[in-house]
């Protein structure tokens, strides 16, 4: 059997006597597939991630990549956490320049052009020569987010990259990020509380019971919507259908054991 792209395999983690995935937590991810994962707030969901990224180890079991177990952070995975501060001693233009250090690929020019294209596409190009801690903590997420994409990891770990953001901005990153990750084969995984945010970008959602998390829902939205998810999806019946379908999982997830 060919090795998964990117494999959960018996997953436990408890930080002292506090069990935050407590039933081993198997998953396996394709290269390619944008993967959602849904829960309630502090079910485990941000602790999964750090997990993928190397910043935090399991407890039991192992995260593998290519069949490599993951060990500390390196540049196939690129993540934008929730926290994520921006290195305040460069520049906005210069902190997404600095998150392609490692593409000896590119030449200095195609290094601008790319920063250039990723601070347009998050609204930042004019502040280009603007410090982070000049800016508002919104604007230093864009800045996260168009340093990640301009690096172009492998892998996006991406823990409520929107969150800060303003509703129509929200919607034009989610359409671009999806197309990103389409048109240059990236395998996301991403974190929201936002069940229209889950089912409009994910190819599956994963929904998590409440802490001790475990897997409630593996849900397949590609075979249900299709790959493409143009704005307009929004709108349509199915899309409305699903969306509802998984609020009422996630609302038992939450309600669990109650
Ligand atoms: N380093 C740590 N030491 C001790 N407890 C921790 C640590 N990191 C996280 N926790 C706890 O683990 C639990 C899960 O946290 P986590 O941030 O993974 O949840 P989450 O699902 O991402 O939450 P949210 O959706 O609110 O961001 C929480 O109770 C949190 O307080």
């Amino acid at each position: 059997m060919t090795e998964p792209y990117l494999a959960f395999d018996g997953v436990t983690k408890r930080f002292g006597a506090l069990d935050v995935v407590g039933q081993p937590f198997d998953l396996t991810v394709a290269r390619n597939e944008f993967i959602v994962f849904l829960g309630p707030s502090g079910c485990g969901k941000t602790t999964l991630m750090r997990m993928v990224g190397g910043l935090d180890t399991p407890t039991g079991g192992d995260i593998r990549l290519e069949g490599v177990p993951v060990g500390g952070p390196d540049h196939r995975r690129g993540m934008v956490f929730q926290s994520y501060s921006s290195f305040p001693w460069l520049t906005v233009a210069e902190n997404v320049l600095f998150g392609m250090r490692y593409r000896t690929d590119l030449t200095e020019q195609q290094k601008r052009a790319r920063r250039d294209h990723y601070l347009d596409l998050v609204g930042l190009y004019e502040f280009s020569d603007a410090y982070p801690n000049k800016v508002s903590g919104g604007m230093r997420q864009r800045v996260a987010i168009a340093r990640t994409l301009a690096a172009g990891s492998e892998v996006l770990l991406m823990d409520e990259p929107f969150g800060a953001l303003d509703a129509q901005r929200r919607e034009k990153l989610q359409v671009e990020l999806r197309g990103i990750q389409r048109r240059d084969t990236k395998t996301v995984v991403f974190v929201t509380h936002d069940v229209e945010e889950a089912v409009f970008l994910a190819d599956r959602v994963i929904v998590f019971s409440k802490r001790p998390a475990r897997l409630v829902a593996d849900i397949d939205v590609t075979a249900q919507l299709g790959a493409e998810r143009p704005l307009e999806l929004r709108d349509s019946p199915e899309f409305f259908r699903l969306r509802n379908a998984v609020l009422k999982l996630l609302r038992e997830a939450a309600g669990d054991d109650e």
